[in-house]
C-alpha cells in the first residue's frame, strides 16, 4: 500500500524541504500538501512536480490558525483517505519577533553563549493577538489547531493493524519557564512562541499516553536555526548573508546551526523512516550538522513531566468542545 504523508506548511521553508526529500527518498508516497493559501500551495506542487513529474501530489487548503477551515480540510482529508500513514504538524508562526540586543551582547560575553546561540534564551520576544476565534494567534497556530486536526482526522490515524506518526516540528526554544498551564495559550507573556513549543512538547507525550494502543505514535522535532520567512521575520535576508561567515563558525561550536531547510528537515526524515514503536516519546530528535557540513540527528531528554502533559491534554480537550460548540454551530451533525 502507497504511504499517505500529510505535511502542514509544505509551500516554505522546512516543510517544503522535507517534501522534496521524502519524494527523492520514495517517489511512491502519496503526498498532501497543507497550505493556507492555494497560490503558494500550487507554486510548490508546481515546483515538486517538476523534479518529479510522476509523483502523486495533492493540495489541501487548510489554516490551522482557523477552527472552522481545520474542521473542513479534515472532512475533505476523510474523503480522500482511508488512512493517514504521517501527519507532519509543521505549520508555524513567530509574529513581531523582537531581539533584545542588549541581551544578546551580554550573552555573547558569558558562559551560557553557546546555549543561547542554540536556544534563544533571554533574547527573543513576540507580540501576539487574538484570532477570529478567540483565541492566541500563536497558540492556535502552532498547537491548537494542529490538536483539531488530529482529533478530527482520528480514524484515518488509528488503526489496529498498523501505526501511524504524528511528527510535530517543534523547537529548542521550547521553554518550561514560558510555559503556565493557568496561562497555556500565553495571554499574559512576551514569550508566545517559546511557550506554544513547550505545549507541543508537553502534548505530545500526552498523545502518546491516550493513542499507543491504538496505534498512533507522536515525536517532536528540533529543526535547529534554518533561513526560511520565519528567520527573515527577525533579521532580514541581507543581515544573514552578510553574517553567513560567522554563522559556519559558529556551527563549530554548536551543531544546531543547520542553516538550510535541507538540513533543517533532517529529523523530520529521519523519523519517518523509524519504527513507531521503537522511538522514545520523551526525547526531542534535533537536526544536526557539524563544522564539515554532515548532517544527523541527536536525542535529547526533554524537560517534561507527564502529569502536566496529561493537565494539558485535559485543558485541551475542554478548549475544543468550547470552540466548536462556538464557531461551528452544528458541530458533530455536520
Ligand atoms: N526556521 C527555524 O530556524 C526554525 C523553525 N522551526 C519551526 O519550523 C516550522 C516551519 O517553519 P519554517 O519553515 O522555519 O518557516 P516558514 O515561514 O518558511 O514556514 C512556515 C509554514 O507554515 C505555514 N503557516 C503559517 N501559518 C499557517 C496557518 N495558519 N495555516 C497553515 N499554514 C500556516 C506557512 O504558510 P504561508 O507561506 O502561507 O505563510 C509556511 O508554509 C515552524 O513550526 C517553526 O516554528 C523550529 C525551529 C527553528
Ligand atoms: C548568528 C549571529 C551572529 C547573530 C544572530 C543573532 C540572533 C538573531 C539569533 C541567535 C540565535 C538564533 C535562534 C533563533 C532565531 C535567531 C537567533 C535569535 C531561533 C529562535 C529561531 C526559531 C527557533 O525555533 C529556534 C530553534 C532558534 C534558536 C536560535
Amino acid at each position: 500500500m502507497r504511504k499517505v504523508v500529510v505535511v502542514t506548511g509544505a509551500n516554505s521553508g522546512i516543510g517544503f524541504a522535507l517534501c522534496e526529500r521524502l519524494l527523492s527518498y520514495d517517489d511512491q508516497i502519496r503526498l498532501c500538501l497543507g497550505c493556507r493559501n492555494l497560490q503558494r500551495a500550487e507554486a510548490a506542487r508546481t515546483a515538486l512536480l517538476s523534479s518529479h513529474p510522476t509523483a502523486d501530489v495533492s493540495v489541501l487548503l487548510v489554516d490551522v490558525g482557523k477552527v472552522t477551515s481545520v474542521v473542513r480540510a479534515a472532512k475533505e482529508l476523510k474523503e480522500r483517505y482511508k488512512k493517514v500513514d504521517y501527519l507532519y504538524l509543521n505549520a508555524g508562526i513567530m509574529p513581531n519577533p523582537q531581539l533584545s540586543f542588549r541581551a544578546f551582547i551580554k550573552g555573547l560575553f558569558s558562559r551560557n553563549v553557546i546555549n543561547m546561540f542554540a536556544t534563544a534564551e533571554g533574547i527573543l520576544t513576540q507580540k501576539d493577538r487574538i484570532t477570529e476565534d478567540g483565541l492566541q494567534e500563536v497558540f492556535e497556530t502552532n498547537v491548537f489547531g494542529h490538536f483539531m486536526l488530529i482529533r478530527e482526522i482520528e480514524p484515518l490515524l488509528c488503526h489496529a493493524d498498523s501505526t501511524s506518526q504524528l511528527i510535530w516540528t517543534s523547537s529548542s526554544n521550547a521553554r518550561k519557564s514560558a510555559f503556565s498551564l493557568s496561562d497555556y495559550q500565553h495571554s499574559q507573556g512576551q514569550e508566545p512562541y517559546s511557550s506554544s513549543k513547550y505545549a507541543t512538547d508537553l502534548l505530545s507525550v500526552a498523545l502518546n499516553k491516550q493513542y499507543n494502543k491504538q496505534g498512533l505514535y507522536s515525536s517532536v522535532v528540533c529543526p535547529g536555526l534554518v533561513m526560511t520567512n520565519l528567520t527573515y521575520g527577525i533579521m532580514p535576508s541581507f543581515f544573514w548573508t552578510l553574517i553567513m561567515p560567522i554563522m559556519w563558525l559558529i556551527r563549530v561550536f554548536t551543531n544546531s546551526f543547520t542553516i538550510s531547510p535541507f538540513n533543517g528537515a533532517e529529523a523530520l526524515m529521519w523519523l519517518f523512516n523509524q519504527k513507531a514503536e521503537s522511538l522514545d516519546p520523551l526525547s526531542k530528535y534535533h537536526s544536526c550538522t557539524s563544522g564539515l557540513g554532515n548532517n544527523y540527528v541527536c536525542l535529547s531528554k526533554m524537560d517534561v513531566d507527564e502529569k502536566s502533559g496529561d493537565l494539558l491534554l485535559q485543558k485541551m480537550l475542554e478548549l475544543e468542545k468550547e470552540i466548536c460548540k462556538k464557531s461551528i454551530p452544528d458541530y458533530r451533525n455536520s
